[in-house]
């Protein structure tokens, strides 16, 4: 089986000044998944490899960068899910850490839970020895100016909530088994407590090796109400391919409870889809020793992962 790795840093409207550093994040991450799979690694530890990247670059709602809650705090949601055996691990409303993912993968490979939330998880990251992060270190400056502006009378949250930027990765490797995982700092302002779609599973993300993986991003609310991950695997499960499958899906969304959103497919054959109904979402993928990436509908740009490992070292993209 040849390994395809493809990768999203969230569905919405990005702002021109953040274009480029969204495309970078994108192909970064899409690159340093590939070369898990291209090592013969795991599906599982590709989309874990990609995600963090993502999580640790600020341009993205997710670790580093993450939008902040009505306090003006950083709160996570993560997940990661092995196709192989339908293990998952989720982390919901955590804190002061860097990586959601990876206490996800530790929620799915060291206990016999799924899901841990706000102090449980924060108590279970201690147990593993995961380094607490402090909260302002997560705090970017244009996390801190909308929250700021959504904080004012007159302000328009419809209106910032498009920026969105939640991260995700689905893969296959070359065994076959195909894995998803999704982080998001969630919306901007977000009541204490909220939970969003990426925690739960079927919703921010789906695998099982008998039809493929999904990650997903978007309006989170309209996400977990058509559980959009799971709806588009069984679409794949009907005969569809991972293109019209996301299709339908993201249309049911939109025409059945008005949400707009993205998503990144792949299916056992290997075959894959980045699919939006919002103005953009940044993507990549790599398949072939060949990267496609791009942010608007229509666009892609394709080169040989050698041009595109040697342009990242001198800081080009384009
Ligand atoms: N940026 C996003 O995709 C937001 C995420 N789906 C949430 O509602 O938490």
């Amino acid at each position: 089986m040849k390994p395809v790795i493809v990768v999203h840093g969230g569905a919405g409207r990005i702002f021109k000044e953040r274009e480029e550093g969204c495309r970078a994040g994108v192909v970064r991450a899409a690159l340093r998944g590939y070369r898990v799979l291209r090592q013969g690694g795991a599906a599982v530890d590709a989309v874990e490899e990609a995600v963090r990247s993502m999580e640790d670059d600020p341009h993205f709602n997710a670790g580093c960068g993450s939008v902040l809650n009505e306090k003006g705090e950083v709160e996570m949601d993560a997940i990661i899910m092995d196709g192989k055996n339908l293990d998952s691990g989720a982390v919901s409303a955590v804190k002061c850490i860097a990586n959601p993912v990876k206490l996800a993968r530790l929620v799915m490979e060291k206990t016999k839970h799924m899901l841990l939330t706000d102090h449980g998880a924060h108590l279970f990251a201690q147990t593993m020895g995961i380094p607490e992060v402090p909260g302002e270190k997560l705090i970017t400056e244009r996390s801190r100016e909308r929250w700021k502006k959504n904080l004012e009378p007159d302000s328009n949250p419809e209106e910032f909530q498009k920026d969105l930027g939640t991260v995700g990765a689905v893969a296959i490797d070359s065994e076959g088994n195909v894995a998803c995982a999704t982080s998001t700092g969630g919306l901007s302002n977000k009541l204490i407590g909220r939970v969003g779609d990426t925690a739960c599973i079927g919703s921010g993300g789906y695998a099982d090796n008998h039809s493929g993986a999904a990650s997903t991003t978007g309006h989170g609310e309209s996400i977990m109400k058509v559980v959009l991950a799971r709806l588009i695997l069984y679409h794949m499960e009907q005969g569809m391919s991972p293109e019209i499958a996301a299709d339908t899906a993201l249309d049911y969304m939109k025409t059945r409870v008005g949400g707009l959103g993205g998503v990144i497919v792949v299916n056992k054959a290997g075959e894959w889809a980045a699919r939006f109904s919002t103005k953009q979402m940044s993507w990549a993928t790599v398949e072939d020793d060949n990267l496609h990436y791009g942010i608007y509908a229509g666009e892609k740009h394709t080169k040989s992962v050698d041009e595109a490992l040697a342009s990242e070292r001198e800081g080009l993209l384009e």
